[in-house]
């Protein structure tokens, strides 16, 4: 479970110059859910999901994860909380171009130095489920962008996160892969992670599937009854 306490995050740009960026913003997401925060841009949507991730400190405030007080953490173990337990999905995918597709996939799995047929075992099945097998040794940058989101879902799982963070994920897609990534993220829901997606994407506020549809604007939250 995730609870967000009171969390603010103001930027000093200069000593006369602050942006508050996400004000106030208290929050519960239970296990299993799928939660959508709704935004348009610039309303603090990646800033919260930074903060809840232990990539950025709150300026005041907190967030717990399953009893782990994740923004009060060093950041090296911030780092291996999140390499154990959350997998992210970038709007720009964040994938390495010269790799090939299964180098890229295996990433996030060099620190556990684990034994090779492991990896090769955990490689091959993620390759499977999100249908990139035919591409593994062909270079990230010779693929559509379709493939390279799905060699970023690949990689996202090799870890098996208990949770998923997205960011903007359909952003440099078109409707008919959006719909598909859609379906993988309802695929990832029944095998009972917990998701969230930051977006501005009209797609995912009406599915069915969708437990919670937060609205955020200027970073606060404007249907706190939901929240
Ligand atoms: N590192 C930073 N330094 C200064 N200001 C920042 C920083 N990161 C974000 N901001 C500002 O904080 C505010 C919220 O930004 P944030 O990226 O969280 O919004 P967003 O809703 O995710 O937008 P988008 O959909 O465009 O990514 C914006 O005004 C942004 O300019």
């Amino acid at each position: 479970m995730i609870e967000i306490k009171n969390l603010k995050k103001v930027f000093e740009l200069n000593k006369n110059n602050k942006i508050i960026a996400v004000n106030n913003v208290n929050l519960k997401i239970d296990d299993g859910e799928l939660l959508v925060l709704k935004g348009a841009s610039g309303s603090g949507k990646s800033t919260i999901l930074s903060c809840l991730a232990g990539l950025s400190k709150p300026t005041t405030g907190e967030v717990i994860i399953d009893n782990d007080r994740i923004s009060k953490l060093p950041d090296n173990f911030a780092s291996l909380f999140r390499r154990e337990k959350i997998g992210f999905i970038f709007q720009k995918y964040n994938l390495i171009p010269t790799l090939s597709v299964k180098e890229n996939i295996l990433v996030p799995l060099i620190p556990e130095n684990l034994p090779s047929k492991k990896t090769k075992e955990i490689l091959e099945k993620v390759m499977k489920k999100f249908k990139i097998e035919h591409k593994k040794d062909e270079l990230v940058k010779n693929l559509s962008g379709g493939e390279q989101q799905r060699v970023a879902i690949a990689r996202s799982q090799v870890n098996s996160p208990k949770y998923i963070i997205a960011d903007e994920p359909t952003a440099n897609l078109d409707k008919e892969l959006s719909l598909h990534f859609i379906e993988i993220i309802k695929e990832l829901k029944n095998d009972g992670k917990t998701i969230i997606i930051a977006t501005h994407d009209p797609l995912f506020f009406e599915l069915d599937f969708v437990d919670r549809v937060i609205e955020i604007s200027n970073g606060e939250i404007l249907n706190k009854d939901l929240a």
